[in-house]
């Protein structure tokens, strides 16, 4: 697990370094500026001539520094300042100072066709509002050029804490960052701009964290050790057991991947109840699977079904009728084990004004953009203008576990946020979201708290899609690839963590 920082606590951090341990600044820089200069060398990118493009605060300062690196190891580097002389912060124009001396070249409308690098040394963490004018100039250059790109810290225009793109914003090839990553490296248009990120350590230790942060975390494959545990001993009964509501007349293929994924995260049973046409269907397609067909008393069906259920999940595929909602309502007030939101369950809280607040079980919802927009009564662009908050938010006022998805997912239960780095955009296929649905729910089975098995979930499903992509590319991958990509990683998980 790392921690992530928002852009205040990540300054709080580099002045507690500063001021508590004593490394002076210019310090810190020079090891940012090292480490750039080492990632620069290891992307293999042409070093025939260098463009480091510098703006008036620190990061400019990490720019500097970069550029005299470069030309010390007899590198072609020319340095474009795009700041303000009198905005230099102290260290930056002692930066700029050395590379005057020791005659780097300058430019100040370079042809910026004939470079083969540029590093974006313009904002970091102090971009504090919309890019304009020379700078929105220089940043629109950047993109439009062939040169490999390397950010520092983060691609100018991104903001770290949302991932918004603040008027214009650099598409990097590489982001080297420092200590700790930013919330704005991974969700929103942050994600793609920034590409790829590498932390490297500059002295800033966890000691230097602030007391006070926010709180943000994102996992790593050591994280996979956090899957339930399966003992040599354990039985399908023990193995937990899934109810998913899920399917309609014309919609099979919903329950199926979730169904399939809900086993192939290791679910004991699954169980899937749905309307009666899809029997058939679902017998073919997932032959484990038990399958429970709504009838005129379902009620009393339901009441059996969650008395039996480990947990259940609503929605995926099941359309938007009057007995789907009747039957979202029972399970709502009747069920006492964990329940998991999704898709059309989604659609019939909003339309129906349905509060999730206090119910005694935990519930979870796993909305994407739309179904959160309609949640929330608001639009796609607001809720995209701070995912966190809106995930954060929601999870407060209902009391849920909020799975807002996206390309870089965040799930919240109200204090803590998480915010997943794995995946890809192959991810942007029919049924992936059903797919999740299934490995949720199949973690919860097991016995993991629905916070801890929603992170875990999002991850490994990110996971089970980087995997699909290395098998059949990201452009053919389909949902069902995810399943197929889940078991590959579940099945390397299983190995390292030695599971009997
Ligand atoms: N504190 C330290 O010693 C360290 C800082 N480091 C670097 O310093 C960076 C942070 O430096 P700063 O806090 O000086 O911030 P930045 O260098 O990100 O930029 C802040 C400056 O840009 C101006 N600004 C912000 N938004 C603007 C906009 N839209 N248009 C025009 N001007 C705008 C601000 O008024 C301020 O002058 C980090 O991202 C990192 O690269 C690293 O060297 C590591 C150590
Ligand atoms: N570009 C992407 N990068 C990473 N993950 C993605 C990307 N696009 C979609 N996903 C993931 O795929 C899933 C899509 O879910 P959803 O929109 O509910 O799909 P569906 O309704 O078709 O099942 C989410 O988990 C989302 O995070
Ligand atoms: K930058």
């Amino acid at each position: 697990m790392r921690i992530l920082l928002s852009k205040e606590d990540m300054k709080t951090c580099d002045q507690n370094t500063i001021e508590g341990f004593g490394v002076p600044s210019c310090v810190l820089m020079e090891r940012a500026a090292l480490a750039c200069v080492d990632e620069l060398y290891r992307s293999g990118a042409a070093l025939d001539r260098v463009l480091v493009i510098c703006g008036s605060g620190n990061n400019g300062g990490d720019g500097f520094a970069i550029a005299r690196l470069l030309f010390l190891d007899q590198v072609p580097v020319s340095i474009w300042f795009v700041g303000k002389e009198q905005s230099c912060t102290d260290q930056t124009r002692h930066q700029k100072e050395i590379c005057e001396k020791y005659g780097i070249t300058f430019c100040s409308n370079p042809e910026i066709n004939e470079y083969t690098v540029i590093v974006d040394a313009l904002f970091g963490i102090g971009l504090s509002r919309d890019i304009e004018g020379s700078y929105r100039d220089a940043i629109g250059r950047i993109n439009e050029s062939p040169a490999f790109v390397l950010s520092v810290d983060i691609p100018s225009g991104i903001d770290g804490n949302t991932g918004v793109i603040r008027g214009i914003a650099v598409k990097a090839d590489l982001t080297v960052t420092f200590a700790f990553e930013q919330p704005g490296h991974y969700i929103g248009k942050g994600r793609a701009c920034t590409k790829e990120v590498r932390v490297r350590q500059i002295g800033i230790t966890k000691e230097s964290l602030p007391k006070c942060r926010k709180s943000y975390v994102c996992y790593d494959s050591m994280d996979l050790r956090r899957l339930p545990e399966r003992l040599a001993t354990e039985n399908k009964g023990s193995c937990g057991k899934v109810l998913l509501i899920a399917g309609s007349r014309d919609m099979c293929g919903a329950a199926i991947l979730s169904a399939r994924a809900a086993y192939r995260s290791g679910a004991g049973y699954v169980r899937i109840y749905t309307d009666e046409h899809n029997q058939s269907a679902l017998f073919q397609s997932i032959p484990e699977a038990v399958v429970s067909c709504i009838h005129s008393n379902w009620k009393r069906e339901l009441e059996n079904l969650l008395a039996w259920a480990d947990v259940v999940a609503v929605g995926p595929g099941i359309g938007m009728e009057a007995q789907k909602l009747d039957i979202l309502n029972y399970v709502l007030e009747h069920a006492d084990i964990p329940v998991i939101l999704d898709a059309d369950a989604l659609n019939l809280v909003a339309r129906h004004n349905l509060s999730l607040d206090g119910y005694s079980m935990p519930v979870a919802v796993t909305p994407h953009l739309g179904e959160m927009a309609r949640l929330c009564r608001s639009t796609i662009s607001d809720i995209s203008e701070d995912l966190i908050a809106s995930a954060e938010i929601f999870a407060k006022e209902q009391h849920v576990i909020c799975v807002l998805k996206d390309a870089g997912t965040v799930v919240s239960n109200g204090s803590e946020s998480y915010i997943n780095t794995s995946g890809n955009s192959g991810m942007a296929t029919a049924g992936s979201g059903d797919v999740l649905t299934g490995v949720f729910a199949g973690l919860t089975a097991q016995g993991m708290t629905l916070f801890e098995a929603a992170k875990l979930a999002v991850f490994l499903h990110g996971c089970a899609g980087d995997a699909a992509a290395q098998k059949y590319g990201k452009r053919s991958m389909t949902a069902n690839d995810l399943v197929e990509g889940l078991i590959r990683v579940l099945a390397d998980a299983d190995d390292k963590n030695k599971c009997k």
